[in-house]
């Protein structure tokens, strides 16, 4: 009997291939891909040696996987996950959890009656950096956190030059910088501080050509006592993220183009940086497959459970209506 996981990894477009080398990499899983375009699903297929490949998800059901990533634009994220939890498939879904509300309270229901995994892939949980920067603010090192600034740019056309043919160009299918980029910044400082309970987004399309959705995005937002700004756009040369959390006693600062966090106790100190190792992209992936896989296998707690995958949503939802009526919008707490 072998130990491998089946995963089978629903739509292997940008994020889809990632997860198939990925979780390939992780020597952990027999992988199955299900793609609807014929042409992408026998290049990748034939690429990554892939042995069962299938056009429709009730073909790649008729004999149900252990689990499965669900990498298709985000409207058909629910319907996908909600077939798979009726039949037990252990599931990482990517982000935003979806771009409505709609069947997202049932399918919480059902992954809780069947007690099935259930990961929203949002990665930024997988950096070493992030974890131990999480871990430092949680023992109480520095004091009650009290601000949070993110800070967040990246050149998309040079890093997604087929964005003008994707989800991205439309709300409905999750797309603009709140829902594509932002949505993973909402769900970090989140999981930093805790959760969004009210926000005022301001945005606008600034810069990126062919699309007319926000690519330009500032938010203010309340997690608690906790008061936040995020400020992010999709057009700037250089790829920055930073997420600094000033706590009573000290800040911490995460870096992710750095691949590492720092922190800073006195007042006209230096800051202390701790390096973290990421030699690629793929490592957070990898990571994050391991760390799915491990959650699988313990039947553990994954690192971002659904309810916190829900409440980003929430978030995202609520910046779109935030911009619509022009006001503070609160965020339901579930
Ligand atoms: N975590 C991260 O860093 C990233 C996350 N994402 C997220 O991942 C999701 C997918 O994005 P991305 O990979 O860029 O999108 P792509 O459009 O590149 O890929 C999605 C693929 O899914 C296919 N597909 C659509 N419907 C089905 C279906 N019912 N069954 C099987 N395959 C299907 C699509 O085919 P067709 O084109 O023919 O419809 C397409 O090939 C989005 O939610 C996005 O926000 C994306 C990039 C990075
Ligand atoms: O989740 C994601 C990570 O960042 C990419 C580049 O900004 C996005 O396109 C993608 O959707």
């Amino acid at each position: 009997m072998s130990d491998l996981v089946e995963v089978l990894i629903i739509g292997v477009g940008s994020i889809g291939e990632r997860h198939l080398r990925c979780f390939q990499a992780s020597n952990r899983a027999r992988l199955s891909i299900c793609e609807t375009n014929s042409d992408l699903r026998e290049r990748i297929a034939q690429q990554y040696g892939i042995h069962q490949s299938y056009s429709t998800l009730d073909e790649a059901l008729t004999n149900p996987p252990e689990a499965a990533v669900i990498a298709t634009p985000a409207q058909l994220h629910i319907p996908i996950a909600h077939r798979l939890a009726e039949l037990g498939v252990h599931q990482l879904i990517e982000k935003p959890l979806s771009a409505n509300l709609e069947g997202v309270a049932e399918l919480c229901k059902v992954i809780e009656q069947k007690q099935i995994i259930a990961s929203v892939a949002y990665v930024y949980r997988a950096h070493p950096a992030m974890q131990a920067m999480k871990e430092a603010i949680a023992s109480d090192r520095f004091g009650k956190p009290l601000q949070l600034i993110a800070v967040s740019g990246a050149h998309f056309p040079t890093y997604r030059p087929a964005y003008r043919q994707t989800y991205y160009t439309n709300h409905a299918t999750g797309g603009g910088a709140i829902q594509d980029a932002m949505t993973h910044v909402f769900n970090a400082g989140e999981w930093l501080v805790g959760p969004i309970e009210r926000l005022v987004a301001d945005a606008a399309h600034q810069k990126l050509e062919g699309v007319e959705v926000e690519d330009t995005v500032q938010v203010l937002a309340r997690h608690g006592e906790v008061l936040a700004n995020y400020c992010l756009n999709q057009h700037q040369a250089p790829t920055e993220n930073t997420i600094t959390v000033v706590c009573q006693n000290g800040t911490a600062r995460f870096e992710m183009h750095n691949n590492r966090w720092s922190w800073m106790v006195e007042p006209g100190g230096v800051w202390q940086d701790i390096p973290s190792d990421v030699p690629e992209r793929d490592t957070l992936f990898i990571n994050q497959a391991n760390k799915f896989l491990d959650a699988v296998a313990e039947h553990a707690t994954p690192a971002c459970t659904i309810q916190e995958g829900m409440h980003t949503l929430h978030c995202n939802l609520a910046a779109l209506e935030s911009l619509t009526h022009r006001n503070w919008q609160t965020v339901p707490v579930e």
